[in-house]
């Protein structure tokens, strides 16, 4: 599991972890961290130059604090290893002293100018620079970059190689991903001791790029983390293997309530991802014709006209293509006791709280409508939104986007670091839906069959998209077995 804390738990880690150590060592630590990273992305890439840190151009963009810090000890360790090290400092009169005599003793110099830190000289090492250093801010500083700042973060992007950030692209909220104001946005970022939420909760996280974690020690004086996110062995693990007793009854029974006869497809896409969610017995309830497409895709699919026709389940997942005017056959699966998912259409026919286990799977644009805000208010404040509706629901939230975040009335959360840009198209939101009811069915709890499910649909996204630029849902939905088998060898 990926664990991402809150700044007050990494401050008071770290200030036990110091009482047990010489002064200046997690610094160190963090530094030589920093530095290997660059090194290793200067020995891979950067082909016009040959690749290597000798000769290498590196601009240190330092701000007042600690963060400046690693990156003044990081460009001291670089520039003797041969690195043309050049540092901007925001603040001539406040960068961490010891750091900067490092780097001048080390060979490195300061480009800036004390009344503004880009002057000629700053903007032309920014132009050659093939990584630059982002050390202006890390834990310890407001979101939003102040203005001379934000025109270094500015010009950095314009004009610069890769960006890698220290502990966090600089001016990102660390606590809440969110990113209101100027902030820089990095190819890599070098974070230390635990992950923060930002580099997993977006649009914070997109700014991060890459994340790359240093341990400095801090692990076992952490508490619980705030949000995480699986890794492949966690899905193992969680995945539903049948055992040898496991008939179709005890492997778990999935109703599916989704499709019309204007949207006959997502009954189609909807069954078939609940049949590759590893439920025993898939039970379909909808109209006739919508019945017969589905069987005709799914012959192992029982079907029945509606929700009390098609008999007991341990599971329903409800809402996806259902159309208007469906709020009966919505109340009809709520009020069968058994944990339930609702997705598109179903969100409109919610009660005001849910008293299943329950699962919701809004969009941004579904959740605007839900909470009565705008799409963009949720898009730039995704986690508050989904807690805040986790917690009027008392439903876990799963709200899809590009890191599909999942949230619980209790307040645990969860990011999927898996997914493409292809599962932006029409169904796939279906295919998810029936593959997470599925999960839900057979006994996972709404965090789990939620979390479990995007991780595995995130790879079939993936899986498909190698195999067509723009794949359809169809094909989404072909990937997943091919997944489910790989994560359970
Ligand atoms: N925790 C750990 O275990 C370890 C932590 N380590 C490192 O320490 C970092 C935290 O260091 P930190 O506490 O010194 O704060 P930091 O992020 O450098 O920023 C403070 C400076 O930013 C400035 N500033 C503030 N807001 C601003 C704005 N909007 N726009 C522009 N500037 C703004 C503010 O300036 P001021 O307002 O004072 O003028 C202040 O001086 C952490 O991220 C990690 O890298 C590692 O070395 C080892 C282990
Ligand atoms: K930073």
């Amino acid at each position: 599991m990926i664990r991402a804390h809150a700044v007050a738990d990494v401050r008071e880690a770290e200030a036990a972890l110091m009482a047990e150590l010489p002064p200046g060592t997690l610094m160190q630590r963090a530094a030589a961290g920093l530095a290997a990273v660059c090194a290793q992305v200067l020995k891979g890439g950067l082909p016009e130059r040959g690749g290597g840190t000798y000769g290498a151009r590196v601009v240190l963009l330092v701000g007042a604090g600690d963060n400046g810090g690693d990156a003044l000890w990081a460009g001291a360790r670089l520039a003797r290893r041969g690195a043309r090290v050049d540092a901007i400092l925001t603040r001539h009169d406040r960068a961490h002293p010891e750091g900067l005599a490092a780097l001048r003793a080390a060979g490195g110099s300061v480009v800036s100018d004390p009344a503004s830190p880009l002057g000629p000289e700053a903007r032309r090492a920014l132009s050659r620079a093939d990584i630059v250093i982002d050390g202006i801010l890390g834990i310890g500083g407001q979101a939003g970059l102040r203005a001379d700042a934000a025109e270094l973060a500015e010009v950095a992007a314009a004009e610069a190689g890769l960006v890698v950030a220290v502990d966090l692209p600089s001016g990102v909220d660390p606590d809440t991903g969110e990113a209101p104001g100027a902030h820089v946005h990095a190819d890599i970022t070098v974070t230390f001791g635990t992950h923060k939420i930002a580099l997993l909760v977006d649009p914070a996280a997109e700014a991060a790029g890459h994340v790359e974690f240093v341990d400095i020690g801090l692990e076992p004086y952490l508490p619980e983390p705030v949000v995480e996110a699986l890794e492949p062995g966690d899905v193992t693990m969680m995945l539903p293997y049948p055992d040898r007793q496991a008939d179709k009854y005890r492997r778990g029974v999935l109703g599916v309530l989704a499709g019309s006869e204007r949207y006959p497809g997502a009954a189609v896409l909807a069954a078939g991802g609940a049949i590759h969610g590893g439920a025993g017995m898939v039970r379909y309830a909808g109209p006739g014709a919508v019945a017969d497409g589905v069987l005709a895709h799914w012959p192992e699919i029982v079907t029945g006209p509606g929700v009390e026709a098609v008999g007991r389940v341990q599971a329903w997942a409800v809402g996806s293509g259902l159309g208007d005017g469906r709020g009966a056959d919505v109340a009809a699966a709520l009020a069968a006791g058994v944990p339930v998912l609702a997705d598109a259409d179903a969100l409109a026919y919610l009660p005001s709280r849910l008293d299943v286990p329950a699962l919701l799977t809004p969009h941004a644009g579904e959740l605007a409508r839900m909470l009565g805000v705008e799409r963009a208010d949720v898009e730039a404040r995704r986690w508050h939104h989904a807690r805040e509706a986790a917690s009027r629901w008392n439903a876990t939230i799963l709200l899809k986007g590009s890191t599909t975040l999942v949230v619980t009335p209790d307040g645990e959360a969860r990011v999927n670091p898996t997914g493409s840009p292809a599962l932006a198209t029409a169904g796939s939101g279906d295919v998810l839906a029936g593959f997470a009811g599925a999960l839900l069915a057979t006994g996972l709890s709404p965090l789990d069959a939620g979390s479990v499910a995007a991780y595995i649909h995130g790879m079939a996204g993936q899986a498909a998209a190698s195999r067509a630029g723009a794949p359809s849902a169809s094909m989404v939905l072909d990937a997943l077995p091919t997944v489910v088998a790989a994560m359970c060898s």
